[in-house]
């Protein structure tokens, strides 16, 4: 490749920026490749450790978010700076990861500007554009644009294949954020004050838009009913960012011996507080990913997955919102041993820590084939 083939990733959340780092280092150390990295800012206070944690620089920060801000002001002003930022740059080939707004607009104004886009965790779908909200609108849509796709599953391949996209263009490699989690180093539990560190623990996670409402308060109702008939097990839970669920959240389950609210945590101390929970209860699309790779079973409080490979391999459980689904879930989890056995040994479909240099080797031939 000549030196002058620019690769750009653009990114705004902390889970793009987790998978995107392991192809990042991939290009950089096999293919003495550094790509470009335009952060657009819409996480910009979970990014601030993680940039030092991955030992990365983002070469562009784009400060886009303001107070109430909704999705819709955020796409309009991201469309307005990043025609810029890809004129500047002039980009061979821009990446984007998954299915967040900046992922979206970056591929929609790289489109506009006709600079190829690739796509990486490519395929995953519900087919239901109201569940997961907005991300299957903005993860459909992405694909309409990309020209290179990256499937973490043969599953994900064969949603892209129906829609039409031809079969040269896609690309089965796994998910980046198994390489991620594989590298960990065994970082120590986080000490939780008042926490008595043997009790087994339940860790949650909760900040999906359309569990907004009913479907957050029933799912906080049935955690409080369960802390209460379950003294034995602590519930565990770092806060998302997110005033719309995390003000909630407070409301609901603060206060109560066995439950601890906490703050997000850096990446590593998350992994760490992962590997140590009896098991995960979690809307979270990279958890439901990271966590079979723990050995540690998990419970999604959604009622649509578009992850079906880890239903069917036994690694994870659709409990949905409801009070009878969510308690017979957890009840199975401490009664049946076998039953948490099998979830707990399932092997992980999502990848086997090996994507990003496979995604870092289509890159780099990709790139070339554009560059003039
Ligand atoms: C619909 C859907 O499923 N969409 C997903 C969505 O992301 P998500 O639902 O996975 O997002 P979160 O749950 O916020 O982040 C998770 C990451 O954060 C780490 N973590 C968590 C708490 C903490 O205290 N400290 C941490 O470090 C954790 O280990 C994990 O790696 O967008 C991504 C980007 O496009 C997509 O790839 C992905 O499909």
């Amino acid at each position: 490749m000549s030196n002058d083939s620019q690769i750009l990733f653009c990114f705004g959340s902390r889970p793009e920026l987790i998978k995107l780092a392991p192809v990042y280092h991939n290009l950089k150390s096999h293919f003495n490749i550094t790509p470009r990295l335009c952060d657009t800012g819409q996480q910009k206070d979970l990014l601030a450790d993680l940039y030092q944690e991955l030992d990365i620089t983002a070469d562009i920060r784009l400060s886009v978010m303001k107070s109430g801000q909704s999705l819709d002001q955020l796409i309009a002003t991201l469309t307005a700076q990043l025609p810029e930022v890809i004129k500047r740059l002039h980009p061979d080939l821009v990446v984007v990861q998954g299915d967040t707004a900046s992922a979206f607009t970056a591929a929609m104004v790289a489109g506009g500007q006709n600079v190829a886009v690739a796509h990486v965790e490519a395929g995953l779908r519900t087919y239901d554009i109201t569940s997961p909200f907005p991300e299957e609108i903005y993860r459909q849509g992405i694909s309409k644009i990309a020209a290179w796709h990256f499937c973490p599953t043969e599953q994900a391949r064969l949603n892209l294949l129906k829609e039409g996209h031809p079969e040269n263009r896609i690309f089965v490699t796994g998910n980046t954020v198994i390489d991620m989690i594989l590298r960990q180093k065994n970082t120590s539990l986080p000490i939780l004050a008042g926490r008595d560190g043997k009790r087994p623990y339940f860790l949650i996670t909760l900040h999906r838009r359309e569990s907004q409402g009913e479907p957050l308060r029933n799912t906080l109702a049935t955690l409080m009913e369960f802390a209460i008939t379950n003294p034995a097990y602590d519930l565990v839970m770092p806060l998302h960012p997110n005033p719309a669920t995390s003000t909630v959240v407070q409301e609901m389950l603060g206060r109560h011996d066995n439950i601890f609210l906490i703050d997000p945590l850096p990446y590593p101390k998350f992994v760490a507080l992962m590997s140590g929970a009896f098991a995960i209860i979690t809307d979270s699309g990279g958890i439901q990913e990271e966590a079979p790779s723990l050995n540690v079973p998990v419970i999604v409080v959604r009622t649509k997955t578009e992850r079906p490979e880890g239903v069917e391999n036994g690694c994870l459980r659709l409990a949905g919102t409801e009070r009878a689904t969510i308690l017979q879930e957890l009840d199975l989890l401490i009664h049946d041993k076998a039953h948490y056995k099998s979830m707990q040994t399932a092997e992980n479909p999502f990848g086997d820590g090996h994507a990003a240099e496979k995604i870092a080797h289509h890159l780099k031939d990709i790139a070339e084939s554009y560059h003039t």
